[in-house]
């Protein structure tokens, strides 16, 4: 029981005490009086105290939101997402030399105005819309980090491996994941005000400081209690593409890059070619759209950052450019990333293909030599630093490890021109 409600029931118990002790006659009217007075202005002050929770931790919680006092937020965010946005082309979201520090410290640091519960899929999300209309999907952090509810985390995802996804897309060179980082969000200062009855049903206040909903993890029966102290709500923070996001399916075939995966073997009438044929690459090449360069090598490019993050559930996803036809492949969902088991099919596309784009064949060669450092960089201004703890860092590493092995294995048996494509 809260304290809060403990003090109501003892407050309760001692008038009915007081007028107990007047009936048997044990007390005065004077006495009676001055008890009752004092008993009502404990209760007055006992009121004025609960009303004032909700502000008092919000003031204790000033100052802690904001991740960095030394990044500043920038002033002109109307124009900062514009310019964002109009970044987007076949190539990717966003180029090389894009300032992305201004970008995330601008979703870290900016005023949240409207904020949406989104169907709850897999994961428990939000979207936001921050100062100058900026969308963003946040996800909170629900499980400890490294803490695996299910195999291979479906059902609670861990939103820190979207952060992480987006640093390894974004170290690999290929720029297509939407911008992603870690926000903190206070419930009472942020949130709260501005919540539908909707998001506050869910959310629940215990304590007054602290605050929980409950949640079953779609493919558990135990239903878990997610808390946030003081409010608190850490979480990834993506940028929202407010554009069409299709899954490419192939047409005449229900074949897709989902194909290669060891979790849709059994849905596919393909199953048997993911056996390591020979024959699969020429398949799969020979069907729109992956008879197109661009498309099959995205395919490479996909399996090579799931075979580095053990990530199960990616899909040839795409948004079309500002033209109505272009293509403009993404990559995006790796919340179940970091499967505890090796999953050695993720890699199928690379080792039975053999065939890479040169700028991602040295990409992976030169972030094997530079992980930690560089994953430090990109990650150690996160309000979620560490991102991942030392045990999942060393699955990356292996899995980064692992994979240059196939490219080796491609580059003996086939030789360095017939495997990187230009
Ligand atoms: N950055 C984005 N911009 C626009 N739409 C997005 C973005 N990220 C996700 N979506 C849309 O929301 C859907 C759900 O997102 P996401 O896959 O990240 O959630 P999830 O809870 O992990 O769901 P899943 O069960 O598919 O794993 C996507 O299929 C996509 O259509
Ligand atoms: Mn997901």
């Amino acid at each position: 029981m809260s304290t809060y409600r403990h003090m109501e029931l003892t407050m309760k118990l001692l008038l009915l005490h007081i007028l107990r002790l007047f009936k048997r006659g044990v007390m005065g009217y004077k006495t009676l009086l001055i008890l009752l007075l004092f008993t009502m202005a404990l209760i007055a002050i006992y009121a004025r105290s609960n009303d004032s929770l909700l502000t008092s931790v919000k003031n204790t919680n000033t100052g802690k939101i904001r991740p960095d006092p030394e990044v500043l937020c920038p002033k002109n965010l109307p124009e900062l997402w514009a310019d964002m946005n109009s970044l987007i082309d076949a190539r990717g979201l966003y180029p090389n030399d894009f300032n992305l520090k201004l970008i995330k410290s601008a979703i870290r640091c900016a005023r949240i105005i409207q904020v949406e519960q989104l169907k709850v899929q897999n994961t428990f999300k939000w979207l936001l819309t921050l100062e100058g209309g900026q969308k963003i999907l946040f996800k909170p952090l629900l499980l400890p980090k490294g803490e695996h509810e299910h195999e291979c985390n479906v059902g609670c995802e861990h939103p820190e491996y979207e952060i992480t996804a987006f640093a390894i897309n974004r170290l690999l060179g290929f720029n297509n994941m939407p911008i992603t980082t870690g926000r903190q969000i206070s419930w009472f200062e942020e949130i709260f005000s501005i919540a539908s009855k909707e998001i506050k049903d869910v959310m629940k206040i215990i304590n007054t400081t602290d605050v929980c909903f409950k949640l079953r993890c779609p493919t558990t029966v135990r239903i878990r209690e997610f808390c946030f102290s003081r409010g608190m709500i850490k979480g990834s923070a993506m940028v929202w593409l407010n554009r069409t996001i299709r899954i490419m399916y192939p047409k005449k075939t229900n074949f897709q890059y989902h194909d290669f995966h060891i979790y849709s073997r059994l849905r596919n009438k393909f199953k048997n070619s993911l056996q390591g044929q020979d024959g699969f690459c020429s398949l799969f090449r020979s069907i729109p759209p992956y008879s197109e360069d661009r498309m099959f090598y995205h395919i490479i490019d996909m399996a090579v950052i799931d075979y580095i993050l053990n990530n199960i559930d990616q899909r040839h996803t795409y948004i079309i450019g500002d033209d109505g036809k272009t293509i403009v492949n993404i990559m995006i969902d790796f919340g179940q990333s970091f499967c505890p088991y090796p999953l050695l099919l993720l890699g199928a596309p690379i080792y039975q293909c053999c065939s890479i784009r040169n700028s991602t064949f040295k990409a992976v060669y030169r972030l094997r030599d530079r992980l930690e450092e560089e994953f430090e960089k990109e990650t150690m201004d996160d309000p979620v630093y560490p991102v991942l703890l030392p045990n999942v860092f060393q699955q990356l590493q292996r899995q980064l490890k692992e994979l240059v092995s196939f490219l080796d294995f491609c580059v003996a048996h086939k030789g360095m021109k017939n495997v990187v494509i230009d």
